[in-house]
């Protein structure tokens, strides 16, 4: 077991609880699809799993720890979050994926070289941009890939992806389905938001924010 939710309660103050007693399970290398209303508390689950928000009761584990005991920075490091709204810095497009390897906890890691990143670029069909293109330029969908590709390159164990297709034309938004299918292949457990009726070969389970704070897996 990768994830798991044990009687897992949440509500923002003075809020509705947006998860009330929950029960879930996440396998390793399985593929998730969150779905539920708008408002319905989607972001806040995903949230929740890396420690954004912290749960009133029950417990949330990864890999059988509660994540409490994990410090956050190596947490989401494991489980690494792509917020629905990109967040690019100014400067270039390298400079925003090579950002987490300034970080004091990523000191160890060896940041990838450029051939690499252009070898992702590729891959997530983000034809015309460079390494040296100004991140500020760049539309949201592709902002939104540069995100998970800088996500990518810390090689997560699971990914949290927020409506990752949303602001993407149906050929970019297929190849980042394709893509997200191949890591779950790979053994990396995806857990994705989609407001899509659609749903795509490969999802192995899909998770229900319900009313009243229930779900369903
Ligand atoms: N920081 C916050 N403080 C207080 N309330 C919040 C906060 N963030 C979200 N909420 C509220 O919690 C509820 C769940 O929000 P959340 O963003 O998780 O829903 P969602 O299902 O992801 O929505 P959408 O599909 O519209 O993105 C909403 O009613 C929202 O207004």
């Amino acid at each position: 077991m990768c994830l798991t939710l044990e009687s897992v309660s949440f509500s923002y103050p003075n809020g509705p609880a947006i998860l009330h007693d929950a029960n879930l399970t996440f396998e390793q290398g399985a593929y998730y699809l969150v779905r539920g209303p708008s408002g319905s508390g989607k972001s806040t689950l995903l949230r929740l799993l890396c420690r954004l928000e912290e749960i009133q009761a029950g417990s949330i584990q990864y890999k059988e720890c509660d994540i409490t005991d994990i410090a956050p920075a190596s947490l989401r490091r494991c489980v690494a979050y792509v917020q629905q709204m990109p967040t690019l810095l100014p400067g270039t497009v390298r400079d925003n994926l090579l950002l987490p390897f300034s970080f004091h906890s990523n000191k160890n890691v060896t940041p990838p070289a450029d051939l690499e990143l252009t070898g992702y670029l590729d891959s997530f069909l983000l034809t015309g941009i460079t390494l040296d293109s100004e991140a500020n330029r760049l539309s949201v969908g592709q902002s939104q890939r540069i995100c998970l590709i800088r996500s990518l390159l810390l090689h997560p164990e699971v990914i949290l992806l927020d409506e990752p297709t949303a602001s993407l034309d149906p050929e970019s938004a297929e190849v980042v389905l394709k893509k997200t299918m191949e890591l779950s292949r790979q053994g990396i457990t995806v857990i994705m938001i989609s407001h899509s009726e659609k749903t795509p070969e490969g999802v192995n389970q899909i998770v229900s924010i319900l009313d009243k704070g229930l779900v369903a897996q």
